[in-house]
């Protein structure tokens, strides 16, 4: 299948953003608070956009229960993935609508968040776009269910954040992969290129995500 191909071929950039210090510091409980904070400013503002797009998605699709789906997923992350963030928020001392307020897309956010919107555009078919979303879960859950395998999160005040990945992506990854599983069987090789660089670069652009929090990145800092 198209999208067991894909997940093979992001292994080492998963492993890679694993040894990051974002990801570190959360198996070790020590993150840097001021990292956790840029992390929900750009985040909050990452998910309003991730929702909005998933609205583009509804019009590409022809099935009932996939139209449905969406919908549910566009109260998922408007209303389920806050409690991810508020955990980091409790963890960093502040109050999480005060802090997001100051949001905004810096540079690695805002490419990423462009480039979903570039294909959702660009391309009619769902697939181009889904290709360049599934990234999101698929990637914070393959981190969540590598961290909680060490087995060493006892009194971790960032558990929940790592049991929250872990329990809440599956049945989106499933929808997002035979979306993209059934177009690529009818696909020509260049659209399957196409499709395989969007979710390549979306992982990646996962790792610049977690970077750009522990960096501090903004648009003042070039
Ligand atoms: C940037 C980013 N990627 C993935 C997720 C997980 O949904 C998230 N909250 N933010």
């Amino acid at each position: 299948m198209f999208t067991r191909q894909l997940k093979k071929e992001v292994e080492p950039i998963i492993e890679s953003i694993y040894n990051d210090p974002f990801i570190q510091g959360i198996i070790h409980g020590d993150l840097k608070k001021e990292a956790v904070k840029h992390y929900l400013k750009a985040d909050s503002l990452y998910l309003n956009e991730f929702a909005k797009i998933y609205s583009l998605l509804i019009p590409k699709l022809n099935d009932r229960e996939g139209i449905q789906f969406l919908l549910g997923q566009i109260d998922f992350v408007m209303n389920g993935e806050v409690d991810a963030h508020y955990t980091l928020a409790d963890y960093a001392g502040v109050d999480y609508k005060t802090v997001i307020e100051e949001g905004e897309w810096y540079p690695s956010s805002d490419h990423y968040i462009k480039h979903m919107y570039y294909n959702a555009y660009r391309y009619s078919d769902a697939s181009f776009t889904i290709c360049a979303m599934a990234p999101c879960p698929y990637v914070y859950q393959q981190l969540a269910l590598k961290i909680a395998e060490r087995n060493d999160l006892e009194g971790n005040p960032l558990k929940p954040w790592v049991d929250f990945y872990c329990t809440n992506m599956d049945e989106l990854i499933g929808h997002l992969d035979r979306w993209v599983d059934e177009f690529s069987e009818t696909a020509s090789d260049e659209e399957l290129n196409i499709l395989r660089k969007n979710f390549v670069e979306s992982c990646i652009h996962e790792k610049r995500f977690f970077n750009m929090s522990y960096n501090i990145e903004t648009w003042e800092g070039y």
